[in-house]
């Protein structure tokens, strides 16, 4: 991501590239950021925040959610706006991250696509009508190196649907079957993640009932909508200095 996010903000007419992070025994260090694309973007990768953040306005962060909450700390201490995309965080990193939004201007969200934050409208909408005698499964499939799953999105599709049928996700979700599992709790939300090849992102949510079965299913394709999405959450906060935004607000889909 961090990569096409260079290749993006070069190719943008609003945006500069004013700095570029790389952690500190990364090989890319000390080189020009946007090297890779065998042109210059006269920004060298840091893997000091003060030097590698010395110039910016924002800080689109893809990375891992210890590293994440190192640049929250230091962006929220600089007035330095941040886009998250970064998944895997467990509770207490997302309240750290609702905190820094006191003091600096965050959007956060596992999914930047339009695609998918549409599709959780659809879900809201199909989990109201579908809330008894259908039994609610995700199952998602990502590349050979994803690190977390289920991954953010798939966790957003079931709290969406949790929350549209009154219900808390933690208390129905079922992350693993295996053995002599018993009957489906009908209450329950099953995650089914894969993991091979080069899959760029599917998510699937089957309502599952007697006689019917309805599927709502998102494929990306390249992972360039996630990074039109980071920029235009970047616009977005152009007139924010604090607060927490997702992409439903950025798309205004609220
Ligand atoms: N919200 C969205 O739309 C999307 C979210 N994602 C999420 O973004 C994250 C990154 O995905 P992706 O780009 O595929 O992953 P990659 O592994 O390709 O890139 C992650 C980058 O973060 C660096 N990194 C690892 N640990 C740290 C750390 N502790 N501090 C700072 N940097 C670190 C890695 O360095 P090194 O390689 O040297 O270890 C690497 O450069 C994942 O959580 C993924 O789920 C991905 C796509 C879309
Ligand atoms: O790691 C990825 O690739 C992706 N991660 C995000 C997630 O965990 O939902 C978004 C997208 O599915 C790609």
């Amino acid at each position: 991501m961090g990569r096409m996010l260079v290749e993006a903000i070069q190719n943008a007419d609003d945006a500069v590239l004013a700095g570029a992070l790389g952690v500190p025994d990364a090989p890319e260090l000390g080189s020009d950021a946007a090297a890779f694309l065998g042109k210059a973007a006269n920004v060298l990768i840091e893997a000091d925040l003060a030097k590698g953040l010395a110039q910016a306005d924002y800080l689109i962060d893809f990375t891992r959610p210890e590293g994440t909450l190192k640049h929250l700390e230091y962006c929220a201490a600089h007035g330095i706006k941040m886009i998250i995309g970064t998944t895997g965080f467990d509770e207490a990193g997302k309240a750290a991250i609702a905190e820094a939004a006191k003091k600096t201007a965050i959007v956060f969200a596992p999914n930047m696509s339009v695609g998918v934050n549409v599709t959780m409208k659809l879900l809201e909408l199909a989990a109201k009508s579908f809330s008894h005698g259908y039994d609610i499964e995700i199952i998602e499939a990502h590349h050979r190196h994803k690190v977390d799953a289920p991954s953010g999105t798939a966790l957003k599709m079931g709290e969406v649907i949790a929350e549209a049928q009154g219900r808390k996700l933690e208390d129905v979700a079922v992350y693993a079957r295996e053995g002599i599992t018993g009957e489906r709790d009908p209450s329950s939300i099953g995650f089914a993640a894969i993991r091979g090849g080069d899959i760029v992102g599917d998510h699937t949510v089957l309502f599952a009932g007697i006689g019917e079965r309805i599927e709502i299913t998102h494929k990306s394709s390249s992972r360039v909508t996630y990074v039109h999405g980071s920029l235009r959450a970047a616009r977005f906060l152009n007139d924010k200095s604090t607060g927490l935004y997702d992409m439903q607000d950025v798309l205004g889909l609220r």
